[in-house]
């Protein structure tokens, strides 16, 4: 596991431990970048609001009334890993145990490779685009402060009425983008797509500047000015904006254009300006294409999803600039807390067309009318006010599942 994924494994391996030894269903998302996890493991404990309530035993609701189901407290996990460090998620998955979920057959723990033939020989492939536009209905609906704008430095959260949310623009920036129109359950259409994208920016970003990670490049890109390399529409017209045509002597007229002039070597720039300059360059582009397409369809609100977001403040903030200028402030950017596990989750979702259980119904209810979500991160479980979900993490849910 990445970055900040080890400390979430070991800080929060008392939470961990109570919840891991059940891992009932999982689903992965092998990505051109990442990989992508998301399980559910029920716990034996339950929240002290459920044993006032004493409808849990053992984690196990009682009270749904139904004999063929029963309710299972737990956690849905997100965990990530880069895709050329694959060996390193399935030593995770087996550490974990993940591959004996729904297991008949005894196997040989000692022979990881069989297992894990074994397991991927029994893998569902489901379609990519449906799975992205599930997690994100899901998300909208089921959780809680899941969205949000992000614009001059500003946050807030967003909670859309079910009935209010449909039709939107999901933009997803994973290692290139794509862009759905999306009507309503499993209604949607990919109208769009660009192949300049998060792979693009971490792959030149890596060429141009030697950063050795993504979290790397994105820490010089905060720390630079793209105005040493940008050319701006005051650099071309001596100092003033260009107002008849609405632009500002800030605005950027050609993303990298000063190197043209300055005959500097790459080594001459500062790779934090480099780095700041391509992220805008970047950003901008998505962020212009997505309100095209918005405009297109006379969609008001466009979901921003796909890791290259990365809850970071410098690309919100350039999407939703971009988007709000373009639009004249018709359109709005939004943001989900859990931008990269949208494929995943649509992904483990679709255990519910398998029959093997019905993950949604109780799991939406328990975070939209109770409010009862609260996520587990490195620092142990916290209030979903405060929580971060970048990385890995994971929710508090029931589920219903099949007896
Ligand atoms: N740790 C990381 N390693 C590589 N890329 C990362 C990382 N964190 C964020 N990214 C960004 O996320 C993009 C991949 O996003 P993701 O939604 O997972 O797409 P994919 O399904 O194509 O892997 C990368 O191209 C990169 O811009
Ligand atoms: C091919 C993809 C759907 C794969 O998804 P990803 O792994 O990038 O998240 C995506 O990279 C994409 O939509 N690329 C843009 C292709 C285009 O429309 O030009």
């Amino acid at each position: 596991m990445e970055g900040d994924g080890i400390k979430v494994a070991k800080l929060g391996e008392k939470e961990y431990k109570e919840c891991e030894d059940q891992v009932s269903h999982l689903a992965l998302d092998i990505g051109g970048s990442l990989i992508k996890i998301v399980y559910f493991s029920s716990s034996s404990s339950c929240s002290s609001d459920d044993q006032k309530h004493g409808i849990l035993k053992d984690g196990i609701d009682t009270s749904s009334g139904n004999l063929n189901y029963k309710f299972v407290t737990g956690r849905l996990h997100f965990v990530k890993f880069e895709t050329s460090k694959i060996s390193e998620c399935i030593k995770f998955i087996s550490s974990k145990s993940l591959h004996h979920y729904g297991d008949q057959d005894d196997e040989d723990p000692a022979s990881d490779k069989s297992i894990i033939k074994v397991n991927f020989s029994r893998l569902d492939k489901v379609d990519e685009m449906s799975c992205l536009v599930a997690g994100a209905n899901f998300l909208l609906k089921a959780v809680q402060r899941e969205a949000f704008t992000y614009m001059n430095g500003q946050k807030e959260y967003v909670q859309i009425a079910h009935e209010d949310l449909y039709p939107y623009l999901l933009v997803n920036v994973g290692s290139g983008v794509s862009m759905i129109k999306v009507d309503g359950d499993n209604e949607f259409e990919r109208v769009s797509g660009t192949s300049v994208g998060g792979g693009t920016f971490w792959g030149l970003g890596k060429l141009l500047t030697k950063c050795k990670s993504f979290d790397e490049l994105l820490e010089l890109s905060h720390q630079g000015n793209n105005r040493v390399i940008d050319m701006l529409v005051g650099d071309i017209y001596g100092g003033t904006d260009y107002s008849k045509i609405g632009l500002t002597s800030t605005t950027i007229a050609s993303s990298f254009g000063k190197a043209v002039s300055e005959n500097k070597e790459l080594e001459e720039y500062r790779a934090e300006d480099v780095a700041r300059s391509l992220l805008r360059m970047i950003s901008n582009n998505i962020g212009q294409i997505a309100y095209l397409n918005a405009l297109r369809f006379g969609l008001k609100r466009i979901f921003f999803g796909g890791f290259f977001i990365r809850g970071h403040e410098y690309t919100m903030d350039t999407i939703s600039v971009g988007v709000h200028f373009w639009s004249k402030g018709e359109a709005k950017a939004l943001f989900l807390r859990h931008e990269g596990f949208l494929g995943a989750l649509g992904a483990f979702r679709n255990y519910e067309k398998n029959g093997f259980t019905d993950v949604t119904h109780e799991f939406m209810e328990q975070h939209s009318s109770k409010a009862k979500s609260s996520f587990c991160t490195g620092d142990g479980l916290q209030s979903s006010t405060h929580a971060d979900v970048k990385d890995n993490g994971c929710i508090e849910c029931r589920v219903q599942v099949r007896n």
